[in-house]
């Protein structure tokens, strides 16, 4: 079990997808107040470690921790809770409700396509779910079945909406670069594709392939590679299953509409559905099965849809003026349907969400597994590899600052206030205690930076160097337009006449604004001792397979050596030996201590003999 922070313990992975991997999780202790959710010690929690590449990226940093205040206050019964953010050394992580069930993927593929009344209350409860964050100024912009997890309650399945803000908080010019967009292929708006800019509309975009693909299995595009599913975005008409009844399809192909500005709001849309649902049924009244016949109507768009700031800067080559009034029908670049090299065949267009390139990159293999390890993949293409791709997929691409820096406040030789931030989030977490590395998946990574210093100043990256990561503390995000101001909205709860039953009333806020913490004072990391280097033996000497012999045999020689010297250059062989060399004066000697020797040993026989 790895810790993560001070208080929460990583037990076992629930899976993994393309910002990170999902964990089962437990408390060790109740988180602080900078928490949406204390709990309690030895409780249950999820927590989505988010990939090294996005931990590595400044940008992301900042928005992790900018977009804290939104994401912990994103509260409603029909999305997973975030209820604490943690920044540790290099690691981020989103603490979650633990949600004891399949996701919807998963269920749709082992259960097979919803009735139409099932498949319009669940997409309605997601579609609450949207009215409240898109009110909130919180757009997903991955609507998928693999988000929406379903939790089993009284018997009843109840749909909650997972992810929220990860697509924001990888949307990142670290990764993505501004040409590209994150989603999922199946599930991409032509908005999206085509680079211009995205409202709540694409949300909706995909609540209505969500909604397709519950009643009929499948999304209405498909294609063998990941361009040829936009390019049926941007061009083709969905068709009508006869499955499918009409009031349904009114909603989806509303959903659908190649231009956002005709696509429903999310609360108008959840009220049409739970019409259309009430008509469709066996049991429907006359007025019902009438009412759902006219739920066209119902399905006005969004008069003020929830900009993704951001996005639309550029536009697919050949793809018309960013300018959102680009012609709908317009088509990738004939690239765009070729199935370039080294794609597997049978891409599946559900599983992956992507940081996909404007121009024709093949949708590559797909690296992640799902809770059961299938396939359940995402994928991040890189970006700029042109149509033959090959490209380092996970690649880090260098930031592309939108323009010339401004002046912001805490640049230059203060601490920028992000930065009093991060480092007070990170001073809030306890040192990590490190696993036997073989049993601790997560530092089975790549070689890991070291740690980031404290900022000195604000050091401006040149745009056209190549990026090397950087300590977030040493980079400032480009400035982003300031973001719609939440306005805290009642969320009406309707009364379900099927299946649901009415939904408890949850606290709707509860902002846990992030107190900067005063600037610590910049203390260097702990710096580690070099090593000495290793002696395999105290001898300097490392003459191969002698051992300390080899110290002694040295020490001999070299007495032998000066002595020799001494007898022969100095007056001494004159003074004791008669001007004998050195090596007769030594054997004399040996044969003097020799007979000494042996008259000692003669004395002590004839001693002990003398004695009997
Ligand atoms: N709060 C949660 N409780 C329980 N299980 C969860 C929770 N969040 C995610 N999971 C499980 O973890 C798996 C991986 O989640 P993740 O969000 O990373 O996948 P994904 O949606 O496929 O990824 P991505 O959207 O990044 O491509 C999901 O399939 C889901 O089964």
């Amino acid at each position: 079990m790895r810790p993560v922070g001070s208080k929460y313990l990583l037990e076992e992975p629930l899976g993994r997808g393309a910002t990170g991997t999902v964990w089962r999780a437990r408390q060790r202790e109740a988180a602080g107040a900078e928490a949406a959710v204390a709990g309690q010690p030895g409780e249950t929690v999820a927590i989505k470690v988010l990939k090294e590449e996005l931990a590595h990226d400044a940008d992301v940093v900042m928005r992790f921790l900018r977009e804290r205040s939104v994401l912990l206050r994103l509260t409603h019964p029909n999305i997973v809770r975030t209820r604490d953010l943690v920044v540790e050394g290099d690691l981020l992580a989103l603490v979650m409700d633990l949600v004891d069930g399949p996701d919807l993927h998963r269920y749709l593929r082992d259960n097979g396509p919803f009735t139409p009344v099932a498949a319009a209350l669940l997409t309605a409860q997601i579609a609450d779910a949207l009215a409240a964050s898109h009110a909130d100024g919180i757009v997903h912009r991955d609507l998928k079945p693999a988000n929406v997890l379903l939790k089993s309650e009284a018997g009843q399945m109840h749909p909650m909406l997972t992810d929220f803000g990860i697509a924001r908080l990888a949307d990142s010019p670290g990764l993505t670069r501004t040409h590209e967009f994150v989603g999922t292929p199946a599930y991409v708006a032509p908005e999206s594709a085509e680079g211009r800019p995205q409202t709540s509309a694409v949300d909706i975009y995909g609540a209505g392939i969500l909604l397709y693909e519950l009643v009929t299995g499948r999304p209405p595009f498909a294609g063998a590679t990941a361009l040829e599913v936009l390019h049926q975005h941007l061009s083709a008409e969905p068709r009508r299953p006869t499955t499918v009844p009409e009031p349904l399809w009114t909603v989806i192909e509303r959903c659908l509409r190649k231009r956002p500005e005709e696509r429903p709001s999310a609360e108008n849309l959840a009220r049409g559905l739970r019409v259309v649902a009430a008509g469709v049924g066996v049991h429907a009244s006359p007025d019902q099965a009438e009412a759902a016949l006219g739920v066209a109507a119902l399905l006005a768009p969004d008069p003020e849809p929830t900009r993704v700031p951001g996005t639309g800067l550029h536009t697919l080559p050949g793809a018309g003026p960013a300018t959102g009034d680009a012609d709908p029908t317009q088509v990738l670049p004939s690239s765009a349907g070729t199935a370039p090299a080294g794609l597997p065949a049978g891409y599946d267009p559900n599983a992956a969400t992507s940081v996909l390139p404007s121009t024709g990159l093949p949708a590559s293999g797909a690296h992640g597994s799902g809770r059961t390890g299938d396939a359940d993949p995402t994928q991040v293409l890189s970006a700029g590899s042109g149509p033959q791709g090959g490209g380092d997929p996970t690649r880090v691409m260098p930031p592309v600052p939108p323009g010339p820096p401004s002046a912001q406040p805490g640049q230059g030789d203060s601490p920028h206030p992000w930065q009093t931030q991060m480092r007070a989030a990170r001073d809030r977490n306890e040192q990590t205690q490190y696993l036997d590395p073989g049993e601790d998946p997560l530092r089975r990574r790549p070689q890991r930076r070291p740690s980031p210093q404290p900022p000195q100043g604000y050091q401006q990256q040149p745009p056209q160097q190549q990026y090397a990561p950087q300590p977030p503390q040493q980079q400032y995000p480009p400035q982003r337009p300031p973001r719609r101001q939440p306005q805290p909205q009642p969320q009406p709860q309707r009364a379900p006449r099927y299946q649901q039953p009415p939904q408890p009333p949850q606290p709707q806020s509860r902002p846990q604004r992030y107190a900067p913490a005063p600037p610590p004072e910049p203390t260097p990391a702990p710096r580690r001792e070099p090593r000495p280097p290793r002696q395999r033996s105290a001898n300097p000497m490392r003459i191969p397979g002698l051992g300390c012999l080899k110290g002694c045999l040295f020490m001999i020689v070299v007495l032998i050596v000066g002595s020799w010297l001494v007898w022969e250059f100095t007056p001494l062989k004159d003074w004791v030996a008669d001007g004998k060399n050195f090596w007769d004066a030594a054997s004399d000697w040996i044969t003097s201590v020799k007979d000494w020797l042996s008259s000692l040993g003669s004395d002590s026989g004839a001693g002990s003999g003398s004695g009997q």
